[in-house]
């Protein structure tokens, strides 16, 4: 076998995230499926937003080398202080209108949703969102997201210097597709593993994880 620099992707194995998750039993059946994070959705509006409580308690049962991340809309910074005391996430996401100084306020790694509107300049915004982790590319839909809605990813410029992370209407058909088209550096999805709102589907969850491995060969 040669070990010549080739054309393949830089990392060989693309990470999931599997979102939304507001019962135990879904965290689990992610984690042993293969994802490599779940997301807590703490936003009131949507039907996945979860309590602390509940996120204290899911994220206590996942396993280790499992990353849990705690998304947030626009939340008071003093209700984002109280999920990373009692929760203790990997990573918080902003997903609303936050400022970069909104978000680096904590001093815990943060990935920053960028949501792909028309006009967006991407390269300006992962510019002024320079600290964050990874940009995770989402549609622009009322709701902030979750609404299972693909955008044009055309739109996406290949010089972005962050990881990103490809949202926003995935699901077991179209991700193999995705990934050989884009290469992100991860995949997010929530309603594409669900069989109804805020409850996930331990079949679809499997089936997309094996889509996004297909991908990886
Ligand atoms: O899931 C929600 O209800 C939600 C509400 C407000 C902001 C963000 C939200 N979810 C964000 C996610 O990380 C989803 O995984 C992402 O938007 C993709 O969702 P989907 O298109 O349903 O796969």
């Amino acid at each position: 076998m040669s070990d010549t620099p080739s054309s393949s992707p830089a990392h060989a194995r693309t990470r999931i995230k599997i979102c939304g998750i507001t019962r135990v039993q879904d965290a689990q059946d992610a984690a042993r499926f293969g994802a490599d994070a779940i997301g807590l959705v703490f936003y009131p509006p949507s039907a996945r937003h979860v309590s602390v409580a509940q996120a204290r308690e899911i994220a206590l049962t996942v396993p280790p080398f499992v990353s849990v991340v705690t998304l947030f809309v626009n939340a008071a910074p003093d209700f984002v202080e109280q999920v990373i005391d009692q929760v203790r996430p990997a990573l918080l996401q902003f997903h609303g209108d936050e400022t970069p100084e909104d978000c680096t306020r904590y001093g815990h790694p943060y990935i920053r949703a960028a949501r792909m509107r028309e006009g967006l300049d991407l390269l300006d915004f992962a510019s002024r969102f320079s600290t964050s982790q990874a940009l995770v590319m989402d549609a622009d839909q009322p709701g902030y997201g979750g609404g299972g809605e693909v955008f044009d990813w055309s739109r996406i410029p290949a010089n972005v210097a962050h990881p990103l992370v490809l949202s926003g209407g995935l699901h077991a058909a179209n991700v193999t597709h995705a990934i050989r088209q884009l290469r992100p550096w991860a995949v997010d999805v929530s309603s594409g593993v669900e069989a109804s709102k805020g409850i996930k589907s331990a079949q679809r969850i499997a089936e997309f994880i094996a889509a996004v491995r297909a991908a990886d060969q």
